[in-house]
């Protein structure tokens, strides 16, 4: 089998969304002097869609969220022609190809997303072309299904995000993810409306269930290390993202300063990223997304760096190109799930360009074995509702 096309569409959503809340998730952009929507820089309002096109008809399908349109153009000015013409079941000297070829300005961030995209489509088409899923050809069926954590609750008004709370439990999850919408610039005022968020969200949920708390790089270390003693109490599962990412000791400190359990990863890239990050003792959970951490074939490296560590693996983001991740290994014991609903920040987005994600069943999704690759197709239902740039 030979690939003979690489076709790169950027889908930007122009339907409705809804429009930002203040304060309704910490992010890094919080820590610099400016008014008005600092989450804007963090909306995925568009995702770039590869297919891998082969001589014999079969068509794999990547994906792309970071930086959209320049992972468009660096797919078609600088990957496209490396794989052209090769047999995607050498992914790893693809992979090594496009990542050596890049590695003056590549490695981390977008060029590693667009790779991320190529690979994702190459594992795609493996599993058409061998009529199997693509967990199948990772590791195969280490779970009966997958535990998965409702993953929303920005912070807005309490009694919303009780509500919100509370319906999570209604659908059977026994995990949920909330957001901080306050940080080192809301002063100990801030502190506080972290705090009761907390507390109100426990309040409807109990202590029998599974609690994570996201700060999206909206704090710094000192801040967080403030914090973290009065968070105790809630006995979080994890705290995300305390740090922005390149503040690898911040987080190694922070991991060792109290029982929480701090997670990361949705912004690094490689098995190299990781290793600094498991060297360093630097997170308790890990959560890199396959579609930026150099898709199916980095994932798999991650996966088994970390087992050796003792460090869980737990995606970020769920979608079908991290599900076969965590299905095909022990050391994944869970994902993460977007509850779908109007687009808002962006990651639910997936769900109007992709159809075959499972829905959950009381906090579980399964994956079709009789599904070969990984099991998504284009949807047809929200087409109107995008520009496409070919
Ligand atoms: O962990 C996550 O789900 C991410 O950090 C979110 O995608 C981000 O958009 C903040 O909600
Ligand atoms: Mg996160």
């Amino acid at each position: 089998m030979k690939i003979t096309r690489i076709r790169a569409r950027v889908f930007e959503w122009k339907g409705r969304t809804v429009p930002p809340q203040a304060h309704f998730c910490a992010n890094a952009m919080d820590m610099l002097w400016s008014r008005g929507d600092t989450m804007g820089t963090f909306r995925f309002h568009g995702w770039t869609v590869v297919e891998v096109e082969t001589d014999d008809g079969l068509v794999g399908i990547g994906n792309v969220a970071l930086a959209p349109r320049i992972a468009k153009q660096i797919i078609d000015q600088y990957l496209a022609p490396l794989v052209i013409g090769q047999d995607p079941f050498d992914y790893e000297y693809l992979w090594q190809r496009m990542y050596r070829s890049t590695l003056a300005w590549g490695r981390k961030g977008v060029a590693m997303a667009a790779i991320s995209a190529i690979d994702i489509a190459l594992w795609d088409l493996m599993g058409k072309a061998t009529g199997r899923p693509v967990f199948k050809l990772l590791g195969g069926r280490t779970k009966e299904k997958i535990p998965c954590y409702a993953s929303k609750l920005y912070r807005t008004d309490l009694a919303d995000m009780q509500r919100e709370a509370q319906s999570y439990l209604d659908q059977g999850f026994s995990a949920m993810k909330m957001r901080f919408g306050y940080g080192p610039k809301d002063g100990p005022a801030g502190v506080r409306k972290n705090l009761d968020s907390v507390a109100a969200v426990r309040e409807v949920i109990g202590y029998d269930v599974d609690l994570m708390l996201e700060c999206y790089m909206g704090w710094n270390l000192e801040y967080a290390k403030r914090i973290l003693p009065k968070l105790e109490r809630y006995e979080p599962r994890w705290l995300e993202e305390p740090v922005i990412a390149d503040d690898i000791d911040g987080y190694a400190e922070l991991n060792q300063l109290t029982s929480i359990p701090i997670s990361g990863g949705e912004h690094e890239f490689t098995s190299y990223g990781f290793r600094q990050l498991l060297d360093k003792r630097a997170v308790s959970v890990i959560q890199y997304d396959t579609n930026r951490v150099g898709g199916i074939t980095a994932a798999h490296k991650v996966n088994a760096l970390a087992e050796a560590y003792s460090v869980p693996v737990i995606p970020h983001a769920g979608q079908m190109h991290n599900y076969h991740l965590t299905m095909s290994t022990l050391a994944s014991p869970m994902s993460e799930f977007f509850p779908v609903h109007d687009v808002e920040v962006g990651n639910e987005l997936f769900y109007y360009i992709f159809e075959g994600d499972p829905t959950p069943q009381n906090g579980y999704i399964d994956l079709d074995e009789h599904k070969p690759g990984l099991g998504l197709t284009l949807s047809e239902k929200y087409l109107d509702q995008f520009n496409i740039i070919e």
